[in-house]
């Protein structure tokens, strides 16, 4: 999957000193990280005056050398520092700044542009509730406000806030996005997230859910190899209309849905019977769940088949051990009410949670929420990118589940097929506006399938 790396403060350090280690002068990295938010602030606050407030680490190293490349391209630049930096790094790059320095306080005035330098992923508690109030009341009038690296208070890998933070219109970080730009609630307060390449080697196998790179359709294939979904209908027939429905304007070449009885309303080129062959080797995915109600058997029935399958909604309450999933090429796609009660409480941000659950289970994991990761059991975690909040509503889960099934189908392996799934759900909600149903999210999807 392609998409921006993430990786966690300590993994970040860890690049920055492999990097030191191999001949990189720290400053080097400051200055590259300082120039960086320098140039995106003047892309996304024009020449408008220029406060920043530097904290006594590096996160404020980065504010020194942002506030040299400010004044050298002429913006007016002041620089409220909260007392003297304390790293070598930024005694370094406040030395290398000639403007003024005045003490971050009560008294500092306010600027149209606002840039948070006071602390990174080296934020260890929560700020002092006199900075957090400075800092509130600068960002009020701000009408730009620029988050260096991450917002001061948010926790760089759980995403949480250790105190109020003000809503930044950009957040500029750099080699790697951090979790806390991808989990909530961090997520909320970081804008528009830009990173910036320092020269650092990163590797990792966390990532943001980037644009899907879906397979070209073969000129000589037929309905079967473009993928078969078969569904399980249950006790409420809607919510797999919705799954079936979306599975086919996902681009399932054949969807099919077993159920007890004719359900009103369904496209016809969805077939419909009232038997459920599941070893029917020209199955490219099962999907059960949606709408199932209180029928075990259903969930059972999936499990006897050796075709990939997305255990959704009811389904997933009725697994009982997650050790049952293992070996069955299982996609699970619990929201958090449902994912505790399959797997617990688990330890670690919402990211290692899923992580954890993908190797409990040997499924694919895609742990919804406002934040959405998906993580494989061999350690690919896919973080997606922010969604409308207008998703949460019903049946939004039914149309992701149709289209996960038909990814699969298509023949994406199941964590690329979940990945490309949540994101093209995303970009349908987008696409759907603010006042739409699930029927018109599942209606957007050949729409957002043409943005790729
Ligand atoms: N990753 C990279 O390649 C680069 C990162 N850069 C920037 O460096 C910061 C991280 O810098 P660090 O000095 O480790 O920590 P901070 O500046 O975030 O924090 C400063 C310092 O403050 C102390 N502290 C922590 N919490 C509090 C608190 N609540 N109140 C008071 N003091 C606190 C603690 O001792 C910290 O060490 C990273 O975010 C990037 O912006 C490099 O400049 C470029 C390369
Ligand atoms: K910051």
């Amino acid at each position: 999957m392609s998409g921006r790396p993430i990786l966690t403060a300590e993994r970040m350090r860890a690049a920055e000193q492999a990097a030191i280690d191999a001949g990189m002068p720290v400053e080097t990295l400051m200055e590259r990280a300082g120039a960086a938010l320098a140039e995106a602030t003047v892309r996304f606050g024009a020449p408008l005056p220029v406060l920043i407030l530097c904290g006594p680490g590096n996160n404020g190293g980065d504010g020194y050398v942002a506030a040299r490349h400010l004044a050298d391209r002429g913006i007016r630049v002041r620089v409220a520092a909260l007392g003297d930096p304390k790293s070598d790094a930024a005694k370094w790059a406040r030395s290398k700044f000639n403007g003024e320095v005045e003490q971050l306080g009560a008294e500092t005035g306010r600027a149209p542009i606002l840039i948070d330098c006071l602390f990174g992923t080296g934020l260890k508690k929560a700020l002092q509730p006199d900075l957090v109030e400075q800092l509130l009341r600068l960002s009020t009038d701000a009408s730009v406000c620029i988050a260096c690296d991450l917002p001061s208070g948010a926790e760089s890998d759980s995403g949480e806030l250790l105190n109020d933070v003000p809503g930044f219109g950009l957040t500029v970080t750099f080699g790697a996005l951090k979790p806390a730009h991808r989990l909530m609630p961090a997520m909320n307060k970081c804008g528009r997230v830009v990173l910036a390449d320092i020269g650092l080697a990163i590797d990792t196998a966390w990532r943001e859910i980037g644009r899907p790179d879906l397979p070209p359709l073969d000129p000589a294939g037929h309905k079967y190899s473009r993928g078969l979904v078969h569904a399980l209908a249950g006790k409420m027939p809607g919510a797999i209309a919705l799954s079936t429905v979306a599975a086919a304007r996902s681009g399932a070449g054949y969807v099919r849905v077993s159920t007890s009885r004719a359900i009103d309303g369904l496209p016809s080129a969805i077939v419909q019977t009232d038997t459920a062959i599941l070893d029917d080797p020209r199955i490219g995915c099962i999907l059960v769940g949606p709408g199932m109600g209180e029928i075990p058997q259903l969930l059972t029935l999936a499990l006897t088949a050796r075709a990939p399958k997305v255990i959704d909604a009811d389904a997933i309450g009725q697994v009982g051990d997650a050790e049952r999933l293992r070996g069955q090429d299982a996609i699970l796609t619990p929201h958090s009410g449902e994912f505790v009660r399959l797997f617990g409480k688990l330890p670690g941000n919402k990211a290692e949670q899923a992580l954890e659950a993908a190797c409990r289970s040997g499924a694919v994991v895609v742990y919804k929420g406002p934040d959405t990761v998906v993580a494989s059991p061999d350690g690919r975690i896919g973080f997606a990118p922010p969604a409308p909040a207008w998703l949460a509503s019903a049946g939004t889960g039914d149309v992701l589940a149709g289209m996960i099934a038909a990814l699969r189908a298509r023949g994406l392996e199941a964590f690329e097929a979940a990945c490309a799934a949540v994101w093209l759900h995303g970009r349908a909600a987008e696409i759907a506006g603010p006042h739409m149903i699930a029927d018109d999210l599942a209606a957007a999807i050949p729409a957002a399938l043409d943005l790729r």
